[in-house]
């Protein structure tokens, strides 16, 4: 029987895992991945093999704690025959204590319950696959890595909050997210681009989370989000970076409480509220495409201008920080995929020395500017499940 690594990279939404093979450190072979949507009825289950073939496709009828009994039993029944050694979780809020991966341990699991306020969206959800798992199986080693961690660089004036100190005390500071993904492109570009690796680059990370993060000597040096989830740039469902004013009037002129603000501000906003049709950019482009003069589309239009200009404006705001700019990489759904929102967001920045080579755009080349642009611009598949990958080996 083959020892594997399982990764799981659990969203909101989801539960998305990939297979290791855990003899094969270097090439980090995949085996297999697959994806979990769990419903009150139980769980609709899909896998493919690294081939993309389909493996399985299937509703299972438990719900819970006995989705991980019946995956584990899959996996060494059906799929590859492995045997899972170790298992990798992305946690996406590790707070102050946690600025590296952490064998996981119920202590741990119980510090990191505890940051649930911070992220009133993931955290439970990430941290769902551990529990589960600890419980079943506390013998196996599972690894947390944190979407703060790469972030850990930032320098002090950029990670306070202008509050009243006792906020500071409590761990009410920026961390910044997306840090697993920030941190396999990092080290992607040491690989393939040493010049923006070591330079003063902006990763924007475009899925239905958003950030840009601002890559300066191979290190975060600032990034769009910053306490929670909920900031910086416009996202599928999320607001983003709004006047603080706005929650006060909420609460005041509409009795909103907690519940409905996380409900309003982090499932009810971004390209979902101002379109009034979907979080999903895929959806909003096509239903453009079809029928542009509808009212509808005059919203979908709006909506898409305003993600593009968030995005325009913390560019700008970034540079500003980093003193110049010598790199743009556009990474995750959104960001590897959609030609037009990454000739929207470099258009803007001619003046800086963006200039698009608008065919490669179009394929999606990995480098997209001309070669006499004085910033190079980048498509760069992230892969988080691989940076954990990686991590998890170092405990092995
Ligand atoms: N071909 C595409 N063109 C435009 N947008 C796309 C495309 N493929 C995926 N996306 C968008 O990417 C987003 C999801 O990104 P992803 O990185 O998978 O998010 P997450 O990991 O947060 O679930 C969605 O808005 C989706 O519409
Ligand atoms: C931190 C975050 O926003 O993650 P995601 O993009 O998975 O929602
Ligand atoms: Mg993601």
């Amino acid at each position: 029987m083959q020892d594997v690594i399982i990764v799981f990279n659990s969203g909101s939404s989801s539960l998305k895992f990939t297979v290791y093979d855990k003899a094969d450190s270097q090439q980090a072979t995949v085996l297999l991945n697959g994806e979990i949507e769990q419903n009150p009825k139980g769980a609709r289950f899909h896998a493919k093999n690294h081939d993309g073939a389909v493996l399985v496709q299937e509703e299972w009828p438990e719900t819970g704690l006995e989705i991980f009994d019946h995956l584990f039993h899959w996996l060494e029944q059906f799929a590859q025959k492995g045997r899972v050694v170790a298992a990798g979780h992305r946690i996406v809020h590790g707070g102050a204590d946690f600025l590296e991966p952490v064998k996981i341990t119920p202590e741990i699991l119980n510090k990191l319950d505890q940051l649930t306020p911070f992220d009133p969206l993931h955290q439970q959800a990430t941290l769902a696959p551990a529990k589960a798992i600890a419980q079943r199986r506390p013998d196996l080693l599972q690894v947390a890595c944190f979407d703060t961690t790469f972030h850990s660089t930032i320098p002090k004036v950029a990670r306070l909050l202008p509050l009243p100190r006792r906020y500071e005390e409590r761990g009410v500071v920026r961390y910044g997210f997306h840090g697993i993904s920030y941190s396999y492109i990092a080290q992607r570009l040491a690989q393939i681009d040493p010049e923006l690796a070591t330079g003063r680059t902006i990763i924007a990370h475009l899925g239905s989370g958003a950030s840009l993060c601002a890559l300066k000597d191979g290190k975060s040096l600032e990034t769009t989000m910053g306490f929670s989830a909920l900031d910086g740039l416009m996202m599928g469902t999320r607001c983003g970076a709004i006047d603080p004013g706005v929650l006060l009037y909420m609460v005041q002129e509409e009795k909103a409480d907690w519940r409905t603000l996380v409900q309003t501000l982090y499932h009810e906003s971004g390209l979902l509220g101002v379109s009034g049709i979907s979080p999903d950019m895929r959806v909003l482009r096509e239903m453009l495409t079809k029928d542009a003069s509808s009212a509808q589309s005059v919203q979908i239009a709006e909506a898409l201008s305003l993600f593009v200009y968030r995005i325009r404006q913390e560019i700008g705001a970034l540079t500003a920080v980093m003193g110049g700019l010598d790199g743009l990489v556009f990474t995750a759904g959104i960001g590897e995929h959609d030609a037009v929102l990454r000739h929207e967001v470099c258009q803007a920045f001619s003046w800086a020395g963006v200039t698009l080579d608008e065919a490669a755009n179009q394929r999606h080349d990995a480098i997209i500017s001309t070669p006499d642009s004085r910033v190079r611009v980048r498509v760069e598949p992230t892969d988080e499940e691989r940076e954990i990958y990686v991590s998890v080996l170092k405990f092995l």
